[in-house]
């Protein structure tokens, strides 16, 4: 190829999702794609309009929401938890904004984890407000929480996938909860779903069959089949080989870009970060520590993160 050639191709995330998709199944699995991008925009534009309204009102709140632009998607404000005498948490406060993604970092059991399950709704924090597809979460009864859980889905490290059905009646599964679609486009968009994520034509295996990597992408496709306007990752790198990092850095990077996903990425791996990230919040003795973007992390001359970055630089030499 010459460098002319190699000039004119897209960026990666302008790839089209449904670029390895068979021709078969492409016209349905285009329309089920493009249902979920206009849902997600048509989100994200009520939200701003609403943070309009109140920052006409002069209702905004805190300093750090006020310099969001649009209203936040998903929120931490003043968040404390502890497990019985162990803080973990101790008054955290991040946001991440509709179509954006942003990355927790931070050394182990600072409480990443622990954040993503709260925005779950799988643990309670103790104090503090928790705002998740714009409504705050915390007196929600867990039948609500699930409607909350069809919008914001969550990868678990194991891909958390239902070991005694196969790959393909995985992914099904949020289709057929929906109750609106024919056997045949459940089959088409499951093959598509599939093959957008990189691991065609397994419908039939067991998720035992698969490798770790494998396994994480066929979760994002079942996350997928749910029309989710967030996915929060946990350590989606962890595990696979580089290549398969490199793969899922790209499709996550895709779906933000092409379907307006949000996204909340837990990481150690600060390639990753800064590949996708609008913004970090690092955590440290059970505080925000930093909350900004990479290059202002980076730029930091605080002497945690920048003994954070070294350590880094370290282990993934450049
Ligand atoms: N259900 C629980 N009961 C008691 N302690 C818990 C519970 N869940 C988490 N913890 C503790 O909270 C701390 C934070 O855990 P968490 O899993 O969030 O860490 P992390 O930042 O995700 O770490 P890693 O990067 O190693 O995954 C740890 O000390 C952990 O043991």
């Amino acid at each position: 190829m010459t460098d002319d050639n190699e000039a004119k191709l897209p960026p990666d995330e302008e790839v089209s999702l449904t670029a390895e998709v068979s021709a078969d199944v492409a016209p349905v699995v285009e329309e089920f794609m493009a249902e979920a991008a206009q849902a997600n925009e048509e989100e994200a534009e009520a939200i701003a309009n609403d943070s309009n309204i109140e920052a006409d009102a002069g209702i905004a709140g805190e300093e750090f929401l006020n310099s969001s632009q649009v209203g936040p998607y998903i929120s931490f404000e003043h968040v404390c938890k502890s497990f019985g005498d162990f803080v973990v948490l101790e008054d955290v406060s991040f946001f991440v904004n509709p179509g954006e993604t942003l990355c927790i970092l931070g050394r182990s059991g600072v409480g990443k984890s622990v954040s993503l399950q709260i925005l779950m709704g799988f643990l309670k924090p103790d104090q503090g407000t928790v705002l998740v597809a714009g409504q705050d979460i915390s007196g929600l009864s867990e039948r609500e929480m699930q409607e909350v859980r069809r919008k914001v889905t969550m990868v678990f490290q194991n891909g958390a996938l239902f070991d005694s059905i196969s790959v393909g009646e995985n992914v099904a599964f949020p289709l057929r909860e929906r109750r609106t679609m024919e056997e045949d486009q459940i089959r088409q968009v499951v093959k598509g779903l599939l093959e957008m994520v990189g691991v065609a034509g397994m419908e039939d295996l067991l998720p035992s069959d698969l490798s770790t990597g494998m396994k994480r992408s066929v979760a994002i496709a079942r996350a997928l089949a749910a029309q989710p306007s967030a996915v929060l990752y946990d350590e989606p790198t962890t595990m696979v080989d580089p290549l398969m990092a490199h793969l899922l850095g790209d499709l996550i990077q895709r779906l933000k870009v092409q379907l307006h996903l949000t996204s909340i990425v837990v990481t150690h791996d600060m390639r990753f970060a800064q590949k996708l990230a609008d913004r970090v919040v690092f955590l440290h003795e059970g505080k925000a520590h930093f909350f900004g973007t990479m290059e202002e992390m980076r730029s930091s001359k605080d002497p945690v993160l920048q003994e954070f970055l070294a350590l880094d630089a370290l282990i993934l030499p450049n």
